[in-house]
């Protein structure tokens, strides 16, 4: 059982073993990072040999049930750049990052035995899927040791003032209840690491699985300005803080473009490239040197965001996907195939979302405030089923995290976190108070967009384009 409900933050699961020497296996997954890393602290002091591993699996690139794929192109760079930066370091402790292009449930157990490993680490997930895929483990070898800890998240579960199922049902709730914890210091990098379990090199089965495979999408040719990898990550955090920006965080957050408006810490925070731990602690040393403001206090106060959401997947987990969410309520929309469709590739009847799509598309990076204005018109304007959205933006996004975006997707489809209900942003507005001079639009679609919006909006008005007019199919 993964121990993401109780109280332990340790060895949820561990059994007795008469053998003396620990063989550990580390089943990567969104932590893909040395430092601030409790996971290889916990082996460097009880693990004689090890084994590192990360299972890249071919259902992620068939299409679900929500028409779209669990990871893109985008998605699947980034994720490739950060394994790749972690096995280079790795290399520097004598030890090796093994992919595994198979699904976990499938392989690790014939791993697992084949190797005599005696302790499996993994990182606390609240993904419903990688849940069920580490029960099946612990199911398939019921004789070794099984560690889960907490990687992802600022607190630890035993910190939070409540029991997991007393989760304040909104955010402000939340806030009030975890504002006077302390946020645990970053830990450093460790200096050991156990050596190489050997491969079975002579294994057929598993050679097949280490062997690059024709399935997984080329990426090569793909250049992005955000690169995987911790040390990528860190560049970031130290750029990001030797600067005077977060003493400007709070008004340019909500911007649509431009790479200093926000932190930009998000893809490497989801895969686990840097902890949130590491962020808030180079937050706290840029406020103890060039002091504390309103504008800095917001970016803690996102990271609670992302904190809440985290434990809302801990307590909520399959509900994440429930077309009613948590609140039960199902919303007056539906699975229209075309508007779909027109949304995903930019073509709908709204040049501001076409543009934010556009850069989604090509980019796997969309601004907060360029989410919350395409998810709400997916529901509101499209009359679109939410989940559809949240699985395209699962699929695009490098900074794909499980509770972050479908908790995100249930707030504003209503059927969250919020009392209020959905939320419908106003279209005309957003783009007059967001992009006035139709800049970021042009950077996007190019100038005859913005021609054409003119003569529509001349002739009619923004309102005007009604949905009705659409193919309910
Ligand atoms: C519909 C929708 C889906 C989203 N999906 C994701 C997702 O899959 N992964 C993801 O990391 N963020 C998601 N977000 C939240 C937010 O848009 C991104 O975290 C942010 O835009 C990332 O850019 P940044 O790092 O520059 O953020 P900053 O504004 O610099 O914020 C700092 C950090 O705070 C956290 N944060 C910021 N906004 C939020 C938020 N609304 N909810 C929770 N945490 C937040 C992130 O970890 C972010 O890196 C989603 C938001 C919406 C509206």
């Amino acid at each position: 059982m993964n121990n993401a409900g109780g109280k332990g933050c340790v060895d949820s699961n561990i059994k007795t073993t008469s053998q003396s020497t620990v063989r550990a296996l580390y089943w990567l997954g969104d932590d893909l990072r040395m430092a601030d890393n409790a996971i290889f602290s916990d082996i460097a002091q009880h693990a004689q040999q090890l084994m590192i591993v990360y299972c890249i699996d071919p259902n992620w690139f068939r299409t679900t049930q929500y028409q779209a794929q669990y990871l893109g192109k985008h998605r699947l760079r980034f994720l490739l750049e950060s394994l790749r930066a972690l096995d280079e370091a790795l290399n520097q402790y004598g030890q090796q990052l093994h992919i595994v292009y198979a699904s976990a449930q499938k392989s690790l157990a014939y791993i697992i035995q084949a190797h005599d490993i005696s302790r499996v680490y993994r990182s606390d997930h609240c993904g419903a899927d990688e849940q069920t895929a580490w029960q099946s483990i612990q199911q398939q070898c019921p004789d070794i040791q099984y560690s889960t800890m907490t990687t992802q998240t600022l607190f630890h579960s035993q910190q939070l003032p409540f029991e997991l199922a007393e989760l304040a049902p909104t955010f402000s709730q939340f806030r009030k209840q975890v504002e006077n914890i302390n946020i645990t210091a970053a830990a450093d990098t460790i200096s050991w690491l156990p050596p190489m379990v050997a491969l079975k090199q002579q294994d057929k089965q598993l050679q097949a699985w280490l062997s690059y495979p024709d399935w997984v999408p080329q990426t090569q040719m793909m250049s992005n300005v955000f690169c995987g990898g911790e040390a990528q990550g860190l560049l970031q955090l130290e750029c990001y803080f030797s600067s005077n920006l977060a003493h400007h965080y709070k008004e340019m957050r909500n911007e649509l473009d431009g790479w200093e408006c926000s932190t930009k810490f998000s893809p490497w925070l989801a895969n686990g490239c840097l902890s949130a731990r590491q962020v808030v602690s180079a937050l706290q040393q840029f406020e103890s040197q060039h002091g504390a403001s309103q504008s800095s206090q917001w970016i803690l106060y996102e990271l609670i965001w992302r904190e809440y959401f985290h434990w809302y997947g801990f307590k909520f987990n399959k509900q994440l996907f429930r077309f009613s969410g948590i609140s039960g309520r199902k919303p007056l929309t539906s699975f229209y195939v075309q508007r779909i469709q027109a949304w995903k590739t930019a073509s709908t009847p709204f040049p501001l979302v076409n543009a934010l799509m556009k850069q989604l598309n090509d980019t796997g990076y969309m601004s907060n405030r360029g989410r919350q204005i395409v998810a709400s018109c997916f529901v509101n304007e499209l009359q679109c089923d939410w989940r559809y959205g949240a699985a395209y933006f699962q699929q695009q996004l490098i900074d794909y995290d499980v509770a972050v975006n479908w908790g995100n997707w249930q707030y504003l489809a209503g059927v969250g976190a919020d009392p209020r209900g959905a939320r419908h942003f106003n279209l005309e507005k957003q783009q007059q108070t967001y992009d006035p001079h139709g800049l970021f639009i042009n950077a996007w679609l190019g100038r005859e967009v913005l021609q054409q919006q003119d003569e529509v909006n001349a002739a009619y008005c923004m309102d005007s384009v009604d949905i009705a007019d659409w193919p309910r199919s």
